[in-house]
């Protein structure tokens, strides 16, 4: 099946330092895949790279088959391609209800200019994306902080927010980049077993960048490992973790 992310023979260097060499990874549609690596092995880089907020000095990006390389991040995000960011500051002085509403819809094109011209259209429009942020709050189960301002959640709900953001978009692909990171266990259990239904329920595929081993073991397969910007090994998390070679990639030393 031809997979839904495409990232062929990539590179990109930052001055004289080759960051990403000769990369090329496939996610398959409908998988949660990982990608893991030590620091500095270029995960984020490639992300960048992926969503569209940065340009590889050579390689394509295929979204569906189709190369995206060329697109902005912004159009890529009309394409169903899409990264959770942190709440941005001015958004903290919004409700969760209202940052999930601000989320602009996917639209491509004449579609953006049509809906306007039409009475009644906006006023309607408002009305469903509004009954759209109660259900996805439901779903991510932040009904009860709805009126709270985005600024005032905790680290982990914050995350919830973030991921509850691209389900008002009909997302296809979501990049997530390290959102385990200052979650507490609770919520972090919330925030997997959502990752798990948009996956299972809406058909949602997954990239994941993670330090978090215990996310990456239950959430992804496969686990894609990179280092020094190449991909060093891809497969399920049982044979990686028990890799010498990514072991010593990791740790700089043999397994005991
Ligand atoms: N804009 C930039 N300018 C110069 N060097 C950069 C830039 N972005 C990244 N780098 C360098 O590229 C290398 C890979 O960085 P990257 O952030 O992609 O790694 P990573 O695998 O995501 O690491 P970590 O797990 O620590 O987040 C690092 O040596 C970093 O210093």
């Amino acid at each position: 099946m031809m997979p839904i992310i495409d990232v062929r023979n990539i590179r990109k260097s930052f001055g004289g330092l080759t960051v990403i060499d000769d990369c090329s990874i496939q996610v398959a549609k409908g998988s949660i895949t990982g990608m893991i690596g030590p620091n500095g092995a270029g995960k984020s880089t490639l992300f960048n790279i992926i969503a569209g907020s940065l340009a590889p000095d050579s390689g394509e990006v295929l979204l569906n088959g189709q190369a995206i390389t060329h697109l902005s991040a912004n159009q890529r995000f009309h394409k169903g391609l899409l990264r959770t960011f942190q709440i941005a500051h001015e958004f903290s002085h919004l409700t969760s209800l209202e940052n999930l509403m601000m989320v602009p819809p996917r639209q491509e094109g004449e579609n953006l200019f049509s809906t306007w011209l039409k009475p009644g259209e906006v006023r309607r429009q408002e009305t469903e994306v509004r009954r759209r942020a109660l259900e996805v709050l439901d779903f991510v189960g932040l009904s009860h902080v709805r009126n709270e301002l985005a600024g005032n959640l905790s680290g982990g709900q914050k995350k919830l927010l973030e991921l509850g953001r691209t389900m008002m978009t009909d997302a296809e692909v979501v990049l997530l980049d390290e959102i385990a990171a200052g979650v507490n266990r609770t919520l972090l259990g919330d925030l997997m077993g959502n990752i798990e239904r948009l996956n299972r329920e809406l058909g949602y595929t997954f990239l994941v960048i993670e330090h978090d081993m215990d996310m990456i073991a239950r959430l992804c397969d496969p686990v894609i490992v990179l280092a020094q910007g190449q991909v060093m090994m891809e497969g399920a998390i049982t044979d990686i973790q028990n890799n010498p070679e990514v072991i010593e990639a990791y740790f700089g030393a043999e397994p005991a």
